[in-house]
């Protein structure tokens, strides 16, 4: 787990005049999720594309240590790659698109077969693998291509936009599925923009913004790094005084409504000191804290509003 099995190194890669990568650094060690993210034409599926090798860099070094050896790409079956733009035959039966990708990735036939199969029954698709793919619905079809990307076992995962077109239940399911995928050592690279669901699976992260890294670490690290602090919502039982004093650790506050605060706090901001300055401003009825989501840290490095300065029609406090 701590091995290093890709290493990325001031990758570039200019279109024209776009730099759509711009002196990249990441690694990414064997057997851990990683998160690719940024806003859009930030430059993932760019570096995507040299990491699988379709493209090549123009100036920077990819490493990647596959078994026969260092390789300047992740190619053959060591990669299992689901594209954002899915390419499946939508007029072949399903079990018949993975066995003929499953024989692509150097199975045998009864081994594609068996493998789609279970795989087919375990996504609740079993009955329906004699149907033609076109007849399947969007989220099916994307669990079928999330099949053909692992059947063969790769040991390196990238996929791209896994989770586009699931509902809740599936999307859930995708999670489970990939974290067990990790248990059994694959080493996978995501791109998501539900970053909801990337706090919960992926180990290390890479914001990425024009080309650039803008944030990269645990979720913790990224916290910590943003500055961002814990929101605090109070709910008083009576409607506190328009005009707050000073609240030590407070960085912001916002009125939500008669009775409720929305204080943003510093990251040294003192609990006791500040409940007790609270509890002088009226009798609290309610408290609910909440850390910075990767959700937030996202917005607030990418130059949006943060969690913290959130437009909103209640009228702003003092602190
Ligand atoms: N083949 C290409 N020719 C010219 N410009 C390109 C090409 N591919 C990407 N770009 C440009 O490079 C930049 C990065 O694009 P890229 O597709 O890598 O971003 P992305 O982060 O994957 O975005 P999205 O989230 O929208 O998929 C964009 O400005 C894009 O227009």
């Amino acid at each position: 787990m701590t091995e290093s099995i890709l290493s990325v190194e001031a990758i570039r890669k200019q279109y024209a005049t776009v730099t759509a990568v711009d002196r990249l650094n990441f690694q990414i060690r064997e057997g851990e999720i990683f998160a690719l993210l940024g806003p859009n034409g930030a430059g993932k599926t760019s570096t995507v594309r040299m990491l699988i090798g379709i493209t090549r860099p123009d100036s920077g070094r990819i490493r990647y240590q596959a078994r026969a050896g260092e390789q300047a790409a992740i190619t053959g079956p060591e990669l299992g790659y689901l594209p954002e733009e899915r390419g499946l035959y939508q007029d072949q039966p399903v079990l018949d698109v993975l066995v003929y990708f499953g024989r692509l990735q150097g199975l045998s036939r009864r081994d594609a077969r068996g493998r789609a199969t279970q795989w087919l029954e375990r996504l609740d698709l079993g009955e329906r693998a004699t149907e033609k793919l076109g007849a399947l619905s969007k989220g099916n079809q994307q669990k079928v291509q999330l099949i053909s990307t692992i059947l063969h076992r790769p040991r390196f995962a990238v996929l791209d936009e896994p989770f586009s077109g699931l509902d809740p239940v599936n999307q859930e399911r995708f999670l489970d599925l990939v974290r067990e995928l990790r248990a059994e050592g694959m080493t996978v690279l995501l791109s998501a923009h539900q970053m909801a669901l990337v706090e919960r699976l992926a180990d290390n992260i890479l914001l990425m913004n024009q080309g650039q890294e803008a944030m990269t670490g645990t979720l913790e690290s990224l916290r910590h790094d943003s500055g961002l602090g814990t929101a605090l919502e109070v709910q008083f039982r009576d409607q506190p005084p328009r005009e707050l004093p000073s609240l030590s650790g407070v960085q912001d506050s916002r009125r939500l409504d008669e009775r409720r605060l929305r204080l943003s706090l510093a990251s040294d901001s003192d609990m006791n000191e500040l409940l007790g300055a609270l509890q002088g401003l009226g009798a609290i009825e309610a408290l609910h804290s909440e850390r910075p989501s990767l959700h937030d840290i996202y917005l607030h490095a990418v130059g949006e509003k943060g969690p913290n300065s959130e437009k909103n029609d209640a009228e702003e406090m003092t602190a």
